[in-house]
C-alpha cells in the first residue's frame, strides 16, 4: 500500500484519518504538525513533525502525498504554498468519505476533503482544496471554488456560486441561484437569500452584510 501523511492533528484531522482507515487504500505513517509535540499520537499515529521532514519522508521512507487536514480555508492554502515550493512531488491526495453520494461524472480536483453524509448533486464543479463537512449538500449545476467549504449541515441550492477561499458555516443555508464572493464568511444558522460580494463577514435570517474582512481572518477560532 502506498504510504502517506496527514498535515495537521486536530480534530478535523481524526475525521480524515477515518475516512482513510474506512476506504484502505493508503498507508497513514504519521502526521505533520509546527504546533504539536513529535511523539506525540493522534488515533494511533505518531506526529512525525513540521512540513521541513517532508522531504526526508519522501526520500527514505517513500510517502508519495497526504491529506492536509487543516480546516481554515487561508491557513490550508498557506501550508499547500510551502509543501509544494519545498517538495514540489508531493501528491495531494483527496479523502472522500465512502458514506459521500456524489454526482456521476463529478471532476474532484486535488486535496479536495468530503465527509460522510454530503450530497453533491449533478453538474457541480469542487475545485482544489474544497472541504465538504459532515451532511452537508450542494445543489446541481453548482460551484466551489478553490480553499472553499462547507461546514456540517449546510445546504446549498442549484446555480450556486462559492467564491475561492469563502466559508460556509454550520448549519446555514444558501438559495438556488446565489453568488457568494470571494474570502467571505457566511455566519451559523444563517439564511442567504441574495448575492454576497468579496471579503466580507455575513449572518443571520435573512443574512445581512455584518462587516468586511481581512484576508486570512480567522473564523474558526474558540
Ligand atoms: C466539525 C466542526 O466543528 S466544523 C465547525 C464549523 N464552525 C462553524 O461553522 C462556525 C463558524 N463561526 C461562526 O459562524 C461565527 O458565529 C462567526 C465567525 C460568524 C462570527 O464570530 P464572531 O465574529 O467571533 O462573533 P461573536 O461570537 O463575537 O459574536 C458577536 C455577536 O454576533 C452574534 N453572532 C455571531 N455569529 C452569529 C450568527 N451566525 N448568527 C447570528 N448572530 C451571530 C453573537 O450572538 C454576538 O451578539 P451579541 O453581541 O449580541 O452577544
Amino acid at each position: 500500500m502506498k504510504k502517506i501523511v496527514i498535515i495537521g492533528a486536530s480534530g478535523h484531522a481524526k475525521v480524515i484519518i477515518d475516512i482513510i482507515e474506512k476506504r484502505n487504500e493508503y498507508q497513514i505513517i504519521g502526521l505533520i504538525d509546527s504546533y504539536k509535540k513529535p511523539s506525540q499520537k493522534i488515533m494511533g499515529y505518531p506526529i512525525l513533525g513540521k512540513e521541513s521532514l517532508i522531504p526526508e519522508l519522501m526520500e527514505k521512507q517513500n510517502i508519495i502525498g497526504g491529506i492536509i487536514a487543516i480546516g481554515d480555508n487561508w491557513s490550508r492554502n498557506k501550508v499547500r504554498d510551502v509543501i509544494e515550493k519545498i517538495a514540489p512531488k508531493f501528491k495531494f491526495l483527496p479523502a472522500i468519505h465512502p458514506n459521500a453520494i456524489l454526482c456521476n461524472n463529478l471532476k474532484i480536483e486535488s486535496g479536495v476533503v468530503i465527509m460522510a453524509g454530503v450530497i453533491v448533486n449533478a453538474a457541480s464543479t469542487i475545485k482544489e482544496f474544497c472541504i465538504l463537512n459532515t451532511n452537508s449538500s450542494l445543489g446541481h449545476d453548482s460551484v466551489m471554488d478553490h480553499f472553499s467549504s462547507l461546514a456540517p449541515n449546510s445546504t446549498i441550492g442549484g446555480h450556486v456560486n462559492i467564491g475561492a477561499f469563502s466559508a460556509i458555516s454550520i448549519g446555514a443555508t444558501v438559495i438556488q441561484n446565489v453568488t457568494i464572493g470571494m474570502h467571505t464568511i457566511i455566519g451559523a444558522g444563517s439564511l442567504v437569500l441574495k448575492n454576497i460580494g468579496n471579503n466580507i463577514l455575513a449572518y443571520g435570517v435573512p443574512t445581512k452584510k455584518i462587516k468586511d474582512r481581512e484576508i486570512g481572518e480567522p473564523y474558526l477560532a474558540k
